[in-house]
């Protein structure tokens, strides 16, 4: 059949793709579905289906209960909604299905968490509160779901709102009071503002403090807004994608279809580990020959409650229904989507997905020894390796070119300073092998476990060409080149060997280390692999990760907020523009190893305590030994679309290796790099999972309007006992002739 989304797929049946768990709602249904109803809807292919908790009866009881108190001139008290009654609902403690509430929120919510609902859909403001007229609502409406939040202590709230408020297609609902009534002219604006949904969505969960049973259902346009918006919400904690016949168009065969920026956001919000499910309204099947449950209980006999028995008596599906549902063509285009989604990768299947938003403690392999699971996590990442390989080979081939001295009669002589299990040592000789260019290695590794490891490998894999050390790097004196019997003299490295590098490049204390070796370096042609690092960094919103944060703190983790954590960053909006001169991506400083001479001979001096009076110590008390190694970056960030930040997003690159002799037309030296750059890593080190970002929390989410500048100020701080980031945000809008500023500081230590 064509275009009927019917056919059967020639993909390979073991491809695992997302799967798209499918929802019904009907919008004019005002009571509880019976059982057969429900099984019909099941039965016709969808998972799940709303129900309302309250009816018609409990609406209208209300609405007369408003328009009474209205009538009583001057009477400024709320009426007092009397409880629930069963005349009011057909929802039962065994019914349990998600639902939409109306009014009189608490009582529903309290009612449902009773019958054991553990998701309410809540039909969201219908203004929002950047309309004129509309803050106060705002207000109200999320001090009212704040409360729910509370009443209903197992529930789940899922707020359904717009993806953006198209003009002109917004429910039209009938208002409970003339007050709620908007008038005419503020309404009539011709200027399309996109966020404002989203404005009130980050009210909403801002007064309810970023509570995780909190949720979005968001309503899909027929028409996409920007991609600024689309990755807004998909950075919030999203429960469902809610699709109406009108957001479909029709196709050539005249079935319901969606056009490819469609394909293109759901490809994109699927791909989140805690994918949306989808819930398409009013689509059908009709459920209406099925007498509707509350006629069968009288909607008077609010005094007496049913028995159970009664109730489930009363649901019975009519005997004689034998109707057949059809075909829903909605549900089977959404299936059809679900076919033609991209299977995941080996490389989403096993390690992406898993870690997607899930914060992890920063490694400390110098104060820490790492143990052999972690080493082999390490190793399961070959681009890393691939990487360094090529950069040894590159300056093991130069060297022969540029006939550069060793400091060995044996060849090259390459050190790799912390080792681990040896990944690049075999590496290092990998590559001698292909160049033909001989090398002596030295394997140097704290570790001691690591250090038996080493040994055994050395034994076993490389052939006994490897001298293993076991020492701190920072005290080592360098290759011993005497023989056995002779006082010891050490001689020095040619190619120093290192990845000591974290998600920030420098975090893993990498300049440290690599300072205390540099000694053993031969002093004019000795060469670091890197050669150089640097940091980089994004401002980033992340409600969901905020509230990990938060709750982490709340759990007993006082420094949660001070903690730069490592995570692979997923449900993230990137608030930064990319501009000239101001990029989405940011350096904020660089290291780069070996060190100059001079700069050694101050280091050299402060730690005998030569140097007295004018720069001499730190700040910090200590004699500043490390002070080379402070770094400090003032960056802005242009952000067009307003927002809300939660943190700052760190990357690094690094430079392996730059040629010595080779150069591009435009005068530039081939590198072999490492990047986590989002727009750099599939240039310089594709598929690479050795290192996810690393997230600097904001113990307060920033807004910012518009138009605006984040200025981001960070520092890297060290006195002669440790090394600690303090971080910095302030938002700034230029208002004609006056600057509004917000401040955000923040620091770890
Ligand atoms: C990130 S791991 C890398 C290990 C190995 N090169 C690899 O790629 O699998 C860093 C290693 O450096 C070692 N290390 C860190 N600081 C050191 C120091 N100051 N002296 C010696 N080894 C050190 C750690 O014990 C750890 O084995």
């Amino acid at each position: 059949m064509a275009n009927g989304y019917f056919g059967h797929d020639n993909d390979n049946a073991d491809d695992i793709r997302p799967a798209f768990h499918i929802g019904q709602h009907d919008s004019t249904r005002s009571e509880t579905l019976t059982n057969t109803q429900y099984g019909r809807v099941l039965n016709s292919g969808f998972r799940f289906v709303t129900t309302p908790i309250t009816n018609t009866h409990f609406h209208e009881r209300i609405v007369q209960l408003v328009s009474d108190s209205q009538q009583q001139s001057g009477s400024r008290v709320d009426p007092i909604v009397t409880p629930i009654t069963p005349g009011d609902t057909t929802l039962f403690p065994e019914a349990y299905t998600s639902g939409f509430i109306g009014q009189v929120l608490n009582l529903e919510v309290d009612y449902a968490n009773f019958c054991g609902v553990r998701s309410i859909i809540v039909p969201g403001p219908r203004q929002d509160s950047t309309q004129a007229g509309s803050g106060r609502g705002i207000a109200q409406y999320a001090r009212a779901i704040q409360e729910a939040l509370l009443i209903g202590t197992r529930v789940n709230l899922i707020i359904h709102l717009p993806m953006y408020r198209e003009p002109g297609l917004e429910e039209k609902a009938a208002p409970l009071s003339i007050s709620d009534e908007t008038p005419d002219n503020l309404q009539s604006s011709k200027e399309i503002d996109i966020f404002t949904s989203w404005d009130s969505w980050h009210v909403i969960r801002t007064v309810c403090d970023y509570d995780t049973r909190l949720f979005v259902a968001l309503r899909i346009p027929r028409v996409l807004p920007s991609k600024d918006l689309q990755m807004r919400w998909f950075s919030e904690p999203l429960q469902y994608l809610t699709y109406c016949p009108s957001t479909f168009q029709t196709n050539k065969g005249g079935h319901p279809s969606l056009g490819r920026p469609h394909q293109e956001l759901i490809h994109t919000y699927m791909r989140l580990k805690h994918a949306p499910y989808f819930l398409l309204c009013d689509v059908g099947p009709e459920l209406q020959d099925e007498p509707a449950a509350e006629q069968k209980i009288d909607p008077e006999s609010t005094s007496q409650f049913p028995t159970l028995e009664d109730a489930a008596a009363a649901t019975q599906p009519a005997k004689t229904d034998h109707k057949v549902q059809g075909h829903n063509a909605y549900l089977a285009y959404l299936r059809h989507l679900e076919r033609q989604q991209e299977p995941y990768t080996e490389l989403e299947l096993n390690t992406l997905t898993n870690f997607q938003d899930w914060l992890q403690s920063p490694l400390q392999p110098l104060s820490d020894n790492l143990e052999s699971v972690t080493y082999e996590v390490f190793e399961g990442d070959p681009v890393k390796y691939n990487q360094y390989e090529i950069a040894i080979e590159e300056a093991l081939k130069e060297w022969s070119e540029l006939k550069k001295p060793t400091s060995s009669p044996d060849g090259v002589v390459i050190a790799v300073a912390g080792s681990g299990r040896g990944p690049l040592v075999t590496r290092a000789l990998q590559a001698s092998e292909t160049t033909g260019v001989p090398v002596k290695v030295w394997a140097v590794e704290k570790n001691p476990n690591a250090y038996v490891y080493l040994l055994r490998q050395n034994q076993m894999v490389w052939g006994g060409r490897v001298t293993v050390v076991k020492t701190d790097m920072r005290a080592w004196k360098g290759p011993v080149i005497s023989p056995p019997d002779a006082p010891v003299a050490h001689g020095k490295v040619d190619i120093l060997v290192s990845e000591l590098l974290g998600s920030f490049g420098d975090n893993e204390l990498s300049p440290e280390c690599l300072d205390g070796i540099q000694h053993v370096l031969a002093p004019d042609h000795g060469i670091s692999i890197p050669s150089s690092y640097t940091a980089h960094m994004s401002p980033i919103s992340t409600p969901r990760l905020f509230a990990d944060v938060k709750n982490r703190r709340e759990g007993g983790d006082t420094n949660a907020f001070n903690t730069p954590w490592v995570v692979r960053l997923f449900a993230l909006d990137f608030v930064a523009a990319r501009v000239p001169d101001h990029g989405r991506f940011q350096l904020a400083w660089e290291f780069e190893h070996p060190l100059p001479q001079a700069t050694m001979d101050t280091v050299a001096l402060r730690r005998s305590g030569g140097v007295v009076g004018g720069g001499g110590g730190s700040m910090a008390g200590g004699v500043g030994a490390n002070d080379h190694n402070a770094r400090q970056c003032h960056l802005t960030f242009v952000c067009k679309s307003r927002g809300v930040i939660h943190g700052l997003a760190g990357y690094f690159e690094a430079v392996l290796y730059e040629s010595q002799i080779e150069e591009d037309e435009t005068g530039n030296r081939p590198k072999v790099e490492l990047s986590t750059l989002p727009d750099m890593i599939d240039q310089k080190s594709k598929d690479m999972v050795s290192w996810f970002p690393i997230f600097f929390p904001l113990k307060q989410p920033l807004y910012f309007p518009g138009d605006s500048e984040l200025e981001v100020t960070m520092w890297r701080q060290t006195n002669d006992a440790k090394v600690w980031y303090e971080w910095m945000v302030e938002a700034f809008r230029l208002v004609k002739n006056m600057v509004a500023v917000h401040a955000q500081t923040r620091y770890d230590d």
